[in-house]
């Protein structure tokens, strides 16, 4: 069985609440992220509390509020579906306090954390703060959003970013790694991948490998997966009819995404007008 691919396990954890992902430290091979997705009925509410953990809170879809020891932070979210391609809002909360998210409309909420001993002050991300970046030309292209770049200093170790990647392209591509903590040249960043698809039954693949192919999985992605990619290169196909959406989650011991193309298929990016 694939330690790298976690298919959702609905699980109701409270009236109107159910979780759909939870990966910890305790049930996966990752050490420096974990990873919730939560549905959410309309008036319900999901309460937590942060020990040892930042916290990333997306609202992928629908509208929430997020009640944190520091602030309350009305009407979060700005899509229904997340291939409407618009940015949404997240909100940053440091270590060592209780929250609470309400959904104001039915909603699909991601939790992204990494471990942290800091406070820090609670932030809105709002949509309107994402950069935005097409990437990429040919089959290479994608649209970006970035959530909480190496740019913004208030999280202590997060780094979240969205991704979506058109039928018959290609994305974290050309293969790239970022699991060696060799500044200025590399970061060591493991990473997480929320998928999903548009339409849902369809899927990608991703393969994870490392140069010494000691690592070396290709899965069959399918809607509202995870894949871990604790170390090597992750690239990502997106078949013919079907448009892809990533939430991607980034933590190591320094707050610096460098990453690393592999040699033997950077040549992409040396065709005309990347
Ligand atoms: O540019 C892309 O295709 C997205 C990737 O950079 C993705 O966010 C990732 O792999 C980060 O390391």
């Amino acid at each position: 069985m694939s330690q790298l691919l976690v298919k959702a396990k609905p699980h109701q954890i409270a009236p109107g609440v159910t979780r759909i992902h939870e990966v910890t430290r305790d049930n996966s091979i990752l050490e420096y992220i974990e990873f919730k997705v939560l549905d959410l009925e309309a008036g319900s509410s999901y309460r937590e509390e942060l020990v040892q953990k930042e916290c990333c809170i997306v609202g992928l879809t629908g509208k929430i509020d997020v009640f944190s020891e520091q602030k309350v932070f009305r009407e979060i979210g700005t899509r229904e579906s997340v291939f409407e391609k618009k940015p949404t809002d997240s909100v940053y909360l440091s270590n060592g306090q209780p929250f609470e998210v309400r959904a104001v409309t039915q909603a699909r909420v991601a939790l992204c954390y990494s471990f942290s001993d800091e406070k820090r002050p609670s932030m809105l991300i709002r949509a309107a703060d994402n950069t935005v970046e097409k990437r990429g030309i040919l089959n290479n292209q994608r649209l970006v959003h970035n959530i909480l770049p190496d740019s913004e200093l208030f999280a202590n170790r997060l780094l979240v970013v969205e991704v979506f990647t058109e039928s018959g392209n290609w994305s974290s591509y050309p293969p790239h790694k970022h699991d060696e903590d060799n500044l200025p040249h590399e970061s060591l960043l493991e990473e997480t991948y929320y998928h999903e698809l548009n339409p849902k039954q369809g899927f990608v693949f991703q393969r994870v490998y490392t140069d010494d192919r000691l690592l070396d999985e290709t899965m069959t992605v399918e809607h509202s997966n995870v894949v871990l990619v604790p170390r090597g290169y992750h690239p990502v196909g997106v078949p013919d009819g079907y448009t892809s959406y990533y939430l991607n989650v980034m933590a190591g011991p320094k707050r610096i995404w460098k990453f690393h193309n592999d040699p033997n298929h950077a040549w992409i990016l040396e065709r005309q007008g990347q």
